[in-house]
């Protein structure tokens, strides 16, 4: 059997706070398999950034990481920043909600890609990376390369700017591509555009995606599986027909309470009453019991790991009683 591309185990993230210890990751465990799309949702506070920025090697100071997260066998927590600087935008590359968090104000589009390419393959003339540059943007969609080049990102509206770094990502090749709610600043037909673009693109690239987004439309769209975050915990994973279909944690079915089908963009996660659990000072138990409409006295025990039924995993002691 290969080896998964990415694998996460037991990954813990800490701050240290007026209030204490806050635990923002408490123990995931996730694979990503090679050329697969896996979505990640939960609410606001679930913990989705601060593992892709762990993934990342991004985290701000004062964060501390436990745990493996092995990217083709190799312990990214192990490796010094300079090391894992070299890593992004090489074997793994990032679009954001805001592309001008990545594109430089001041500098022409094609001057960024190019140096995209000659940072990524040193041995790559100055001509051949204007080439690999200009057919780059137009397998994103954007015609008129050559001006297209010499725009500075301001000179472009919010859909052109996510395809320019939906073009530097695959300039790069990386391993895995992290997607951090990508379209969510955009407009319902652009968003529908770029998720269209990414579905075409992944026949092209031989990598994996991982994306976040709180929409189950786009998730459904575009994603193989699905993870469901809540409170720094992973409660769900699965096929993404199978979790939006018949979604097995109460966190999950309250979350994905509306109905899905092959059509709809636009579907955004469902509001559930109460808030999500403080980093610091957490009852034990199960994390989401106190939100939970079949919660039981088990409930207060332990929170449960993930565990196989009915093809999903799901972090939850009751599934035999509630399903
Ligand atoms: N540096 C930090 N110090 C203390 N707590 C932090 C720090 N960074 C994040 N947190 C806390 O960790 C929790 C998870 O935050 P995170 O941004 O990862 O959630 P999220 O699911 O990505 O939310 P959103 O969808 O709003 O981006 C939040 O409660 C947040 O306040």
């Amino acid at each position: 059997m290969t080896e998964p591309l990415l694998s996460i185990q037991n990954l813990r993230l800490t701050a240290q706070t007026d209030r204490g210890t806050a635990s923002i990751l408490r123990g995931i465990d996730l694979t990503v398999e090679r050329g697969r799309i896996l979505g990640i949702v939960g609410e606001s506070g679930s913990g989705k950034s601060s593992l892709v920025s762990t993934i990342m090697g991004l985290l701000s100071p004062g964060l501390n990481a436990e745990g493996s997260v092995k990217l083709d066998g190799v312990d990214l927590l192990t490796l010094g920043s300079s090391k894992m600087q070299a890593l992004r935008g090489n074997k793994i590359a990032m679009i954001f909600q805001d592309p001008m968090t990545a594109l430089n104000p001041v500098f022409r589009v094609g001057t960024q890609l190019v140096d995209v390419v000659r940072n990524r393959y040193p041995g790559v003339s100055r001509e051949e990376a204007v080439k690999r540059a200009s057919d780059a943007l137009v397998k994103v969609g954007l015609s008129d390369p050559e001006r297209r080049m010499k725009d500075y990102p301001g000179q472009l509206s919010g859909g052109m700017r996510q395809r320019v770094m939906i073009a530097m990502a695959l300039l790069c090749q990386p391993d895995i591509l992290i997607a951090d709610e990508p379209t969510t600043a955009l407009d319902a037909t652009i968003e529908a555009q770029i998720i269209d673009l990414l579905r075409r693109l992944r026949n092209e690239f031989s990598g994996s995606i991982i994306f976040i987004s709180h929409n189950l439309g786009t998730v459904l769209q575009l994603c193989d599986e699905v993870a469901v975050m809540y409170g720094g915990h992973l409660v769900e994973l699965g096929a993404v027909r199978d979790v939006l279909a018949q979604p097995l944690h109460p966190y999950s079915r309250a979350l994905i309470g509306c109905e899905i089908d092959d059509q709809p963009l636009d579907v955004p996660l469902a509001f559930i009453p109460g808030k999500v659990p403080e980093t610091v000072d957490n009852p034990p138990g199960c994390i989401f019991a106190p939100r939970c409409n079949y919660a039981a006295e088990v409930c207060t025990r332990v929170m449960p790991p993930l565990r196989a039924f009915e093809g999903q995993l799901a972090a939850c002691a009751r599934l035999e009683d509630i399903t």
